[in-house]
């Protein structure tokens, strides 16, 4: 690498030698119009007076977020990293009370340009940290990010106002903030100009993870260890250059205890797609692979068990973009899904189903294949995958990786269907799976839940997902703005990681879920047929068809999710073969009859 380029006057590791270093990587990346493209970096200011900071903008946040120098030492210069959310954003609810308090300053905004100077912000809003060092005579340099996945503060004793009610219970969350999730697009815009200037990749890369406890405040503002809340703290060494890094490295490890983080589906392989790493992402590369239209159509995964609502999503993504004006393609794979598409029909898409089979199981080229036939007829601007309620997302994640040339993977979505999520838990390995790699949960049937479950459950999708973005909805009623503010499938690949380390990747196999259809000849007694579908055995969890009732006008689409159904007429003029599907664990062993 050639850091005469960054730095051309001498460099001997002072504190003012890293912080022009620094000052100079990043004017370098704001004059160059593809880190905008890339990073999603939209402008920065220099505050050079009186105490010198930085402070950046990126697509996607309403926050702001801020860099400065604290200190150099054993020839490391060590930068925090801040994010300075926006006074109106949800995140401030995740934030402390006193950094709620700050953010509601009626200065906040203006002292966030130089925020070094103010204590109030230096101390609270900090995400993490960059060690950096500069070898000038072997022209290297190596990055050392270090954050938690997320930072919870409790409140021992709880926090009480004035007429003695509590605003946080005691040992309750006072701040439970995703720092390593802020920090990816300010390391993203550092890493991706400093590829950009060694036109190469880093020549080291590696992770590590060390598990932590988060901290407990209390009335007297003492800080202590809580045993009982662990959390993971992320650290991302890259380096440029012909150096081996041991020593540096050695030094930065000793007396930290990390874990290297093993070659998985997960960040490490997600973080070689970045486009710091890989460069094949270049100016012209970029324009050669991207539509007539110079866009890339977005891709949002839309997965969740069998019954969980994803064809309720569906209809609304369609409906609010196509608001827009904006057209959306979507490529299906469901078990039994024929004939039931009918609750589409209104709509305005392009629908490109997949062979029957199952997602989760082998895809072998058939989703680029979908993606193709969806492009080739018209050039949508989002692509929603539904996957079956039975699919492991993370079976598709590098298949997904493999299409980046063609869509803009943006998000996978996964549906929970709150009132059947405990149990769901218990007993279907999948369901867990979904959970984990989603970037967003829609959490999803809240209309038939009482607060206390809601929060249940809630607080069992953080357990087994601590980054996802967690959204209430009835009728998965959810606007796509909200999604796309969701880090652009980021978080699926660290929620692999939070995940007990469990290399078996599961398949709806594992849980021994299959499906079966019977065809239903007769016209049905819909009384009966209640009592029928009351009167199932607990292993079927979800039925779904099409019948014809006696005394009404037209066809009904039966509904049945683990002991709840409805019956949805059909458009008067929509005759269809009459079946049943059901499916449910060990459907083989099960002798079903068709109702009569
Ligand atoms: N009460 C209530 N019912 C809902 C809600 N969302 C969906 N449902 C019902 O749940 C049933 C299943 O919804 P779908 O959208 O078909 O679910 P799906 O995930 O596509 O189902 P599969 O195709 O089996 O994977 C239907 O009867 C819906 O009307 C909700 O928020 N509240």
């Amino acid at each position: 690498m050639n850091l005469l380029e960054l730095y051309p006057s001498s460099f001997d590791g002072s504190f003012e030698d890293y912080r022009a270093f620094m000052r100079s990587v990043l004017i370098k990346g704001s004059y160059d119009g593809m880190l905008k493209k890339l990073t999603g970096y939209k402008g920065m200011y220099l505050c050079q007076q009186p105490k010198e900071c930085w402070t950046l903008k990126f697509d996607q946040f309403e926050g702001i977020f801020g860099m400065v120098l604290v200190e150099v030492n054993e020839g490391f210069g060590t930068f925090y990293l801040y994010y300075f959310p926006s006074p109106d954003e949800p995140l401030l609810d995740k934030c402390s009370l006193s950094e709620a308090l700050v953010a509601h300053d009626k200065d906040y905004r203006e002292k966030i340009r130089s925020f070094a100077l103010y204590p109030e912000l230096l101390e609270q809003f900090c995400i993490g940290s960059l060690s950096l060092h500069v070898t000038m005579a072997s022209q290297s340099l190596l990055l050392f990010y270090e954050s938690v996945l997320r930072e919870r503060v409790y409140a021992k004793e709880g926090v009480l106002t004035k007429d003695k009610r509590y605003v946080i219970e005691p040992e309750g969350l006072d701040k439970d903030v995703p720092s390593f999730r802020l920090l990816l697009p300010i390391m993203n815009f550092l890493n991706t100009t400093l590829s950009r200037i060694a036109t190469e990749a880093p020549s080291y890369f590696e992770l590590f993870k060390k598990r932590e406890k988060s901290m407990m405040y209390d009335g007297k503002g003492v800080f202590t260890c809580k045993e009982d809340a662990p959390t993971l703290k992320l650290f991302i060494a890259l380096g440029y250059g012909d150096d081996s890094f041991d020593s540096s490295m050695e030094q930065l490890l000793m007396g930290r205890h990390v874990e290297v983080m093993h070659e998985r589906m997960s960040l490490n392989a997600f973080l070689q797609k970045a486009p710091w790493y890989d460069l094949s992402e270049t100016p012209l590369g970029s324009i050669a692979r991207t539509s007539s239209r110079g866009v890339k159509p977005k891709m949002v995964v839309v997965t969740g068990f069998l019954g969980s609502g994803k064809t309720n999503f569906l209809q609304n993504y369609i409906e609010y973009e196509t608001e827009k004006n904006r057209f959306v393609g979507i490529i299906q794979n469901e078990i039994g899904k024929t004939g039931l598409d009918g609750k589409l029909v209104d709509y305005d898409y392009s629908l490109v189903e997949m062979d029957e089979g199952c997602v989760c199981c082998s895809l072998a080229g058939q989703l680029r294949a979908g993606v193709n036939t969806l492009m080739s007829k018209t050039y949508p601007d989002t692509i929603l995958l539904e996957t079956t309620g039975v699919a492991n997302p993370f079976n598709l994640l590098s298949e997904l990786h493999e299409l980046e040339d063609v869509v803009d993977l943006e998000a996978i979505v996964t549906v929970v269907d709150g009132c059947s999520a405990l149990y769901l838990a218990e007993e279907y390995t999948i369901f867990l799976d979904q959970i984990r790699s989603a970037d967003v949960i829609l959490l999803n049937k809240v209309d038939r839940m009482h607060e206390e479950e809601i929060v249940a459950v809630e607080q069992f999708l953080y357990e087994n997902n601590r980054c996802a973005k967690v959204i209430r909805t009835i009728q998965c009623d959810v606007h796509p703005h909200t999604l796309s503010n969701a880090l652009h499938a980021t978080t699926a690949q660290i929620a692999s990681l939070v995940a007990e380390e469990d290399e078996v990747i599961h398949t709806h196999l594992h849980d021994n879920l299959s499906s079966i259809k019977l065809s239903v000849a007769h016209v049905l007694n819909k009384e009966r047929f209640e009592s029928y579908l009351q009167h199932l055995p607990s292993t079927v969890f979800r039925v779904k068809g099409i019948v014809q009732f006696e005394n009404e006008p037209t066809q009904s689409v039966v509904q049945y999710v683990n002991g709840t159904y409805e019956f949805v007429a059909q458009h008067e003029d929509q005759v269809n073969e009459m079946f049943l599907v059901y499916i449910g664990k060990h459907m083989d062993k099960l002798y079903l009859q068709a109702p009569v």
